[in-house]
């Protein structure tokens, strides 16, 4: 490999430093004649936890793709560790690639494999490590994300929800990467479930350095572990600050969504 990312580099475990570790300038993103992204701009800073919030069919999603390389751009430019994508050789791009991790809705695991091979899957794909050290390594993930050492040889259908979300994010960590994507990473948990991920999230932020990219409906989870949120709305980032900055936005979907009645109850 010509050029790798040094990942330790960017593993900073203080968004004071302020370095920012994924750009996105000016993109636009259309469907046929519908445009979803227009214009949007995006600063992510290495270390911290950022929420990324907005209105159902806003367009998360699609940003989340387009920063993966999932989806097509009309315009615009996505950097990532202080490289435009598009500039890219393959071998970097690789090195791009291994220094990021995906937990996609829904979780994503493989149902035929248990979740000690899951985790092992972006081992296969980008190294070649002899089986002991995978299955070494892949142990630590299962612990670090809080999951019991016999939950190794499970299938994904014979996890509860908040097991298959953890088994999900110890893949997503299985190449220690230095920023992690989660996408609705809370959505079908119960609210202790829910409360108890956010937690592992906010330690691993604060222990590994790892900056979190967080697409989220849950309102808990922007109180608790977010230390920036970013607001989609009229197809770009509205507003972006702390919670402080969005409990006193005059952007009417900001004040609704933050000053609403399940807001309140969270505040209290
Ligand atoms: N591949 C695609 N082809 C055509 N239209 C698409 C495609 N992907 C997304 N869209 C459209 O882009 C818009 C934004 O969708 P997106 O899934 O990003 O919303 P979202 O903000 O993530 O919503 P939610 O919070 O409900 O998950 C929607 O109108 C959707 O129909």
């Amino acid at each position: 490999m010509t050029e790798t990312v040094d990942k330790t580099e960017w593993q900073v475990g203080d968004a004071e430093e302020r370095r920012v570790i994924l750009s996105a300038e000016d993109i636009t993103v259309r469907f046929g004649t519908q445009t979803v992204l227009d214009g949007l701009d995006l600063d992510v800073y290495a270390g911290e936890v950022l929420g990324f919030i907005g209105p159902s069919g806003s367009g998360k999603s699609v940003l989340l793709r387009t920063v993966l390389g999932l989806n097509r751009k009309q315009g615009g430019t996505i950097s990532l560790f202080g490289q435009n994508i598009e500039e890219l050789d393959e071998d970097e791009r690789t090195a791009i690639d291994m220094a990021m991790g995906v937990l996609f809705q829904h979780g994503a695991l493989f149902s035929s494999l248990n979740v000690l091979e899951n985790i092992q899957v972006p081992m296969r794909e980008y190294l070649d490590l002899p089986k002991k050290l995978m299955n070494e390594l892949a142990m630590l993930k299962i612990e670090m994300v809080g999951l019991p050492p016999e939950a190794a040889w499970k299938f994904p259908d014979e996890l509860s929800g908040g097991m298959v979300k953890r088994a999900a994010l110890a893949r997503a960590l299985s190449l220690d990467p230095a920023i992690v994507f989660l996408d609705e990473p809370t959505s079908g948990l119960d609210p202790i479930g829910a409360a108890d991920f956010d937690e592992l999230v906010r330690q691993l932020s604060d222990t590994l350095g790892l900056t979190v990219y967080m697409v989220t409906h849950d309102l808990d989870s922007l109180f608790s572990v977010c230390d920036r949120i970013a607001v989609l709305g009229d197809k770009k980032v509205r507003v972006a600050g702390t919670i402080e900055d969005m409990l006193v936005c005059e952007d009417p979907w900001v004040q609704s969504y933050f000053n609403g009645k399940r807001a309140r109850q969270i505040k209290r």
